[in-house]
């Protein structure tokens, strides 16, 4: 179970939420909310064990993420908004590269079948600064598919996907809570998925 306890967050000199409880069982989904400059990705930030809270704590099962960076680390995976691609990388190589430092690199023909998947067939040899914007992202969603967490928090990752490109991380999305994993999702638009609990910033 994840959970946020009474979390603040303060950027440069300016508070930007406060205050905060969230939790997040096996098989739930967050889909955290707020306006433009809310706080969203900051939040997520925080939830990543990227940055710290001003205020509160993040628990992973029970113990303060701080206390079990290892173990939370391979039981979970972050997709920033820009997806942390690097440019001069293939869309293989980028997520051979991610596995490895994430210490859960998939085998090889599992990216290529996950590749394949996502419909960047023939866009594999590429350096990824070749993709278009959806591309890139269903680069994300095969990381998502070769990456085993328990945990996923992804902010912003339907943006630039086309309507195949929705339904694709909507189903991925569903098997992952139908398995027992959670996620924390920010998104402007509705998210196609049951079952969701709200948390506004
Ligand atoms: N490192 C930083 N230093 C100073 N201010 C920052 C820093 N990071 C973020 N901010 C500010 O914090 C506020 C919240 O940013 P954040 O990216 O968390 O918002 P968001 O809710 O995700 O927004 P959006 O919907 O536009 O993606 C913004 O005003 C931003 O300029």
């Amino acid at each position: 179970m994840l959970c946020g306890i009474r979390l603040a967050c303060v950027r440069g000199e300016r508070p930007l939420f406060s205050g905060v409880d969230l939790a997040v069982e096996r098989g739930q989904w967050l889909h955290v909310r707020g306006a433009n400059g809310a706080g969203k990705t900051s939040l997520l930030r925080l939830l990543a064990g990227l940055s710290p809270p001003a205020q509160g704590e993040v628990r992973w099962q029970g113990k303060p993420i701080a206390d079990c960076s290892a173990a939370y680390r391979s039981d979970l995976l972050f997709l920033g908004h820009q997806g942390a691609l690097k440019d001069d990388l293939t869309a293989l190589e980028n997520i051979e590269l991610a596995g490895a430092l994430d210490g859960a690199s998939p085998p090889r023909a599992d990216v290529v079948s996950a590749l394949r998947r996502v419909g960047l067939q023939g866009r594999d040899e590429l350096p990824v600064r070749f993709l278009s914007a959806g591309q890139k992202r269903r680069v994300l969603l095969a990381r998502m598919l070769t990456r085993k967490a328990r945990l996923w928090v992804l902010d912003e990752p339907f943006t630039a996907l086309d309507a195949k490109g929705v339904s694709m991380l909507s189903e991925l999305l569903h098997d992952h809570l139908a398995d027992g994993g959670m996620a924390v999702v920010t998104s402007h638009q509705p998210i196609p998925i049951a079952d969701g609990k709200a948390l506004d910033l």
